[in-house]
């Protein structure tokens, strides 16, 4: 195993304190970093996409499973930390300075599958969640997301119906893919440590259902859920068609939007879509 200073020692040589404006709370235990960089199973040669690579706790654990990453960092502060690691793993690690917000992932990898992985802020997360989900092109180019969010939010994305989690990210994140929880974080494994716990969610692509559209989706989700405590037959009055096909669909209008299955709101969204 390549032989490299402890993370703390490496924060410390780069004077990086965790900045609360750009979300820093740092990893520095690595065997939880190594566990979290097992969770899409074997790495060795495979392109692995990391946002957020901070000082490189993650990507240390990446490289040593034999990844060939290509991180994406905004913190200019971190770049002489990441190019150390790019020199213990020649050939291994390609940085990128930017916002990964406004970078095309795909062009990256050149058409080719890659894994992404990413301990992030969590409104970037969450952003970047929604838009690697919401692609028309599917499946993606991506062939798993495994990915930090608050366990509030995770419990969000995994959410069964029936309960105040499910919502949209729940119909998003399972209508074509299967999403779980792989493992639960203890806030105190954070340098600084955030107020709540946090939670790794994986994410691998399914078939998507014939007549699917994402777009369509999205309108029927947010109307329903945007009024949640309302009957469908309310909450839906203004998506056109909408009223119609729960007839068609033999779908009670007055359900309320929370006792709809996946399955459902993909029946919804392609009846609107015909
Ligand atoms: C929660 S820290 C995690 C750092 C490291 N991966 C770890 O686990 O210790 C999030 C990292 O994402 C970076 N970041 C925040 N917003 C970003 C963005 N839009 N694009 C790229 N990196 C971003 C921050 O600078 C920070 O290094």
């Amino acid at each position: 195993m390549t032989d490299l200073p402890p993370l703390r020692e490496v924060i410390a040589a780069h004077g990086l304190s965790a900045s609360k404006a750009l979300g820093q709370n740092f990893l520095f235990d690595e065997q939880l970093l190594a566990r979290i960089a097992a969770v899409p199973g074997d790495l060795s040669g495979r392109n692995v996409l990391e946002v957020g690579p901070g000082p490189g706790g993650l990507t240390r654990a990446l490289l040593r499973a034999g990844a060939k990453v290509t991180a994406i960092e905004m913190d200019r502060r971190c770049l002489p930390a990441l190019a150390e690691l790019a020199e213990a793993f020649p050939g291994q690690l390609t940085v990128i300075e930017g916002d990964a917000l406004k970078i095309d992932h795909d062009a990256i990898f050149d058409g080719e599958p890659y894994a992404i992985l990413s301990n992030l802020p969590y409104n970037v997360g969450t952003a970047l969640f929604t838009r690697w989900m919401g692609g028309e092109q599917w499946p993606p180019n991506w062939t798993s997301l495994t990915l930090m969010f608050q366990q509030e939010v995770a419990q969000r994305i995994v959410a069964q119906p029936g309960g105040s989690a499910y919502g949209r990210l729940a119909v998003l994140a399972q209508w074509r893919s299967t999403a779980k929880l792989a493992m639960k974080v203890h806030r105190s494994a954070f340098t600084p440590p955030p107020k709540v716990m946090s939670a790794i969610v994986h994410v691998t692509p399914a078939a998507m259902p014939e007549g699917g559209s994402a777009a369509k989706l999205e309108q029927v989700t947010a109307a329903a859920f945007g009024q949640r405590r309302k009957m469908l037959r309310q909450s839906l009055k203004g998506v056109p068609g909408a009223l119609d096909a729960l007839e068609t669909l033999d779908v009670d209008p007055q359900r309320r939007a929370e006792t709809l299955d996946v399955g459902e709101f993909v029946a919804l969204a392609r009846a609107l879509s015909t």
